[in-house]
Parts: structure tokens; C-alpha cells; sequence
């Protein structure tokens, strides 16, 4: 985790999470929609109040495929506490996300794109956060590669084009601190465990699950960590959700598991 002082004070936010119809092979034109659909999540909001922090889903600006990734994969270049400018980024997604957070004031999870590190040319799955200025303040390499073989149904190996990230991460807001991970990293209770120990109030992993495998678990690993507020259907679609800080706090005093653990029978993986 790239941030470990004080978490800030959960406050009210409204968040939107972007489910995107097909990708295609055109990358100027994916970039172009997903902007287009960050103004729209900001603008269209509804009865709800204007979106704070706005989410993309995984792989929104490529083919989701072992294959595509080092066609479409670009060099971010982004080394936590060291001065960045997105506008003289190499990666043209960067520029557009960072644009579209800035130009629409609203905190921005860009999703997941293929990265090429610029040192050792190896590619990630990597999800990059902007403030409402257009900064990037924070990237999560997908750490769990999604590598899985049903004879007869699914088989697919991420890690035959791309390599885990190696770290946990996760940025602070005015309104919470948030805690990162991209789809299949979500089947690993440690990340979340370690996530929550070191301060999260939130935790976001933007998803493209198959569905072979993501339905029966999707909605389940979901519920695991609280009530379903909002659920897109398998359309392209905006939800929305207001958070309230109450139910955190009333849920944990009521559960107090938070306080409970015996740390002197089992150790604590977010110390390790
Ligand atoms: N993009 C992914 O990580 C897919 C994960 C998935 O489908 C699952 O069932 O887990």
C-alpha cells in the first residue's frame, strides 16, 4: 500500500460504476466512448447527487484477450511519490482519463488498460486513479492473474502475456480511503483483509468477468462485504450509489469483529 497515515474520516459519496457494451478493435473509438461515458455518469445522475468518484470497468480501451494485450498495451511510466505530469504522457489513455477527471471535476478508477513497463517490457493489467484536478495519484497492477482451465468450458491464462503486480494499493480522497484490486483479484480474501487493516473504508475492483465462471461467484463475493445497492443487467449501463457512512458504523459496532480478532492465535496478514 502506497499510503499508511491516518485514513480520512468516511464521509457521504456518490459513486458510479461504468459497465461498457462490447470493446472493439479500435482503440481511439473505445477511448472516445469511454469518455463519453464518464461525462455521461457525471451529467445524467438522476435522482442521485452528482458522482464522486466514477469507475471504468477492467480492459475498457482493448480486446479483452491474452493476444491483444501487447498490441494495445502502453508505457505509463508512473512511480508512486514521484512528480508526473498525465499531459506529457506516453500512454494516450492516460491523457484521456486524466482529461476526463479534470474536465468533468470528479475523482475517476480508470478501469483497467495493458500496460508495457517502460524498464523491463513486461505487461500488466493496470488500473490508474485520478483526482478532480487530472492527476494520476495512484495505479494498481492486477496481482492475481486470471489463469484457468475447465476442460470443455473455459480456458484462459492471463499469465501467458502479462505478469502479476506485486503490490497492494490504495489512495486517499476527501471522503475515504479506497482500496484497489481488478476482478479476479477479488477471489483473494487476503488482499481485502490486508486492505481493511491498513485503513480502507472502500474497496474497488473494476471487473470483466466471463461467464462461465463469474456468475455464480459475482454477486456472492459482492455480498460478502455488505448489502447489493445497485446492479447493472448485463447491458451497457451507469449504477449508481449514495454511501453512508451510518451503516459502516452501525454494522461494525453492531458486529464488532473489527476489534475481536485474535491476532494471538492467528497472525495478521496486513503485518506481514
Ligand atoms: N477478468 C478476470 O479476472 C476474470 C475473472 C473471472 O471471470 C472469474 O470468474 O473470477
Amino acid at each position: 500500500m502506497s499510503t499508511l497515515t491516518r485514513a480520512p474520516v468516511l464521509k457521504p459519496f456518490t459513486l458510479a460504476l461504468i459497465q461498457l457494451g462490447n470493446i472493439g478493435a479500435n482503440k481511439a473509438a473505445n477511448l472516445t466512448h469511454a469518455r463519453e461515458m464518464i461525462q455521461k455518469a457525471v451529467t445524467n445522475h438522476g435522482s442521485n447527487k452528482k458522482p464522486d468518484l466514477v469507475v471504468l470497468p477492467e480492459c475498457f480501451n482493448s480486446p479483452y484477450g491474452v493476444t491483444h494485450f501487447p498490441e494495445y498495451a502502453e508505457r505509463i511510466g508512473y512511480t508512486p511519490g514521484k512528480p508526473y505530469s498525465p499531459d506529457n504522457s506516453e500512454s494516450e489513455s492516460v491523457k484521456m482519463l486524466s482529461a476526463a477527471a479534470k474536465e468533468n471535476q470528479t475523482w475517476l478508477i480508470g478501469g483497467s488498460i495493458p500496460e508495457r513497463d517502460p524498464q523491463d517490457d513486461k505487461l500488466y493489467n493496470t488500473c490508474t486513479v485520478y483526482n478532480p484536478q487530472g492527476d494520476l495519484v495512484a495505479m494498481h497492477r492486477k496481482v492475481h492473474l486470471f489463469d484457468i482451465d475447465i476442460p470443455g468450458k473455459i480456458t484462459f491464462k492471463e499469465s501467458e502475456t502479462l505478469t502479476g503486480g506485486t503490490t497492494l494499493n490504495s489512495f486517499d480522497t476527501e471522503f475515504a480511503r479506497i482500496g484497489l484490486g481488478i476482478c479476479y483479484d477479488i477471489r483473494f480474501p487476503e488482499l481485502a483483509m490486508i486492505a481493511a487493516r491498513r485503513g480502507c473504508q472502500v474497496l474497488v475492483y473494476p471487473g470483466a468477468f466471463n461467464l462461465t465462471t463469474g456468475p455464480l461467484h459475482w454477486e456472492l463475493l459482492q455480498r460478502g462485504r455488505g448489502t447489493v445497492l445497485a446492479e447493472a443487467s448485463e447491458k451497457e449501463e451507469i449504477v449508481y450509489a449514495d454511501i453512508d457512512p451510518k451503516t459502516l458504523e452501525e454494522t461494525r459496532s453492531g458486529i464488532p469483529v473489527t476489534t475481536q480478532r485474535r491476532f494471538d492465535v492467528y497472525g495478521d496478514v496486513s503485518k506481514m
